[in-house]
């Protein structure tokens, strides 16, 4: 019987594994370069997992938050969404594909993460209100907690043996794995809480709240409010209660970070601590997050480095 040929893929000439990884590594310099020192303490092969995973999340996010985003619909996250099924199925399509594609192998990465991340931007498409925690929750876990599980599974779990047992009796392995996964999602999600209480003023520009309106109602503070940027005894008194609600995260996610591979956990301590002191800066600022950016100094993200390594052992 004729055997019809398969669909040709387009022939573009793609970058070599090796100049596909330094695309990866400089965009994750030049982006994120907090992230980028925690890489550097990583093995070679886990700190290039990293950068690819990274860049892959950058351009996703880019696709509804950067220049181009006017331009996104819900069909270009679904060719976006086929490409990221190509790349699982081995095939890559751009340059980044091809560091991502080894990555994936290399690891035996789960592709749901991906999809969820996926879901997540168009929920950024249709909504631009949330009205309870529980549907900023399920935003925030498809945003950053599945970073977390995507990070997870190339930093690795480390398996502690429990070494006081007869030598006959089979090991028994002491820390679950289930327990590191629900820690990585807790330190996306407190992550993503942190970014969004940092960046109220600017996404209120956009016309977006994504503090829950449950909140807002129960401190008494308006839409209204929000947009004229009030700052008074409401809102700082729901500030006080969102920062609160972040650090809850932060605070789950540390047991965690014990359960990685070793090399792993200076670099995750580090992007906590980092990240976390953003909350510390948005109290120094007396919770003006509308017409002040809270950012952590570079200097104090040098001081925290050491701190970060204490923990770490
Ligand atoms: C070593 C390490 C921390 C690795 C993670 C690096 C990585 C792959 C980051 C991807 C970040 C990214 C581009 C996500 C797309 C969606 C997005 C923008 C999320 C926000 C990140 C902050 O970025 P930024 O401040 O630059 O935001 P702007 O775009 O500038 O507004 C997020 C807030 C999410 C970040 C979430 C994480 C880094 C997850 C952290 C969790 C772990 C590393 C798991 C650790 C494991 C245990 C057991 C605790
Ligand atoms: N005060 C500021 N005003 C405007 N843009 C800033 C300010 N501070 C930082 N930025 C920019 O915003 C981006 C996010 O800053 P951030 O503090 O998150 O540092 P970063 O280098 O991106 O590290 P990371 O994202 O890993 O924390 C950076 O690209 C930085 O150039
Ligand atoms: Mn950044």
């Amino acid at each position: 019987m004729l055997q019809l040929p398969e669909t040709p893929r387009p022939t573009k000439k793609l970058a070599s594994l090796e100049d596909s990884y330094e695309q990866c590594r400089q965009v994750t310099a030049d982006y994120a370069k907090t992230f980028y020192l925690g890489t550097q303490l990583m093995s070679p092969e886990k700190r290039q997992g990293v950068w690819a995973i990274y860049v892959w999340c950058r351009l996703t996010d880019e696709l509804v938050d950067g220049p181009q985003a006017a331009f996104t619909t819900s069909e270009t996250l679904d060719k976006w969404e086929e490409q990221l099924e190509s790349v699982f199925a081995g095939h890559p399509v751009d340059d980044p594909d091809v560091a991502l594609v080894d990555t994936v192998e290399r690891f035996g990465l789960d592709i749901q993460p991906f999809r969820d991340m996926i879901a997540g931007q168009r929920m950024d498409l249709v909504r631009d209100r949330y009205e309870t925690f529980e549907d900023l929750h399920l935003y925030c876990y498809r945003v950053a907690g599945t970073v977390g599980l995507m990070s997870a599974q190339i930093m690795g779990v480390e398996r502690f043996c429990d070494r006081l047992q007869a030598p006959w009796s089979p090991p028994r392995v002491l820390n679950n794995p289930v327990n590191t996964i629900n820690k990585a999602v807790d330190l996306g999600i407190a992550n993503q809480l942190t970014n969004i209480l940092r960046d109220v003023g600017e996404d209120a520009r956009r016309g977006r709240i994504y503090l829950p309106l449950e909140d807002l109602a129960a401190f008494d503070y308006t839409e209204a409010d929000l947009f004229n940027g009030v700052i008074d005894d409401r809102w700082r008194a729901f500030m006080k209660f969102q920062i609160r609600r972040a650090r809850k995260y932060f605070a789950q996610a540390e047991s965690g970070i014990g359960t990685l591979q070793k090399d792993a956990r200076w670099p995750v301590w580090s992007a906590l601590v980092l990240y976390r002191q953003i909350l510390d800066v948005i109290e120094q600022n007396q919770y003006d997050v509308f017409t002040r950016r809270a950012y952590v100094p570079s200097r104090r993200k040098l001081m925290s480095l050491p701190l970060a390594w204490l923990k770490s052992l």
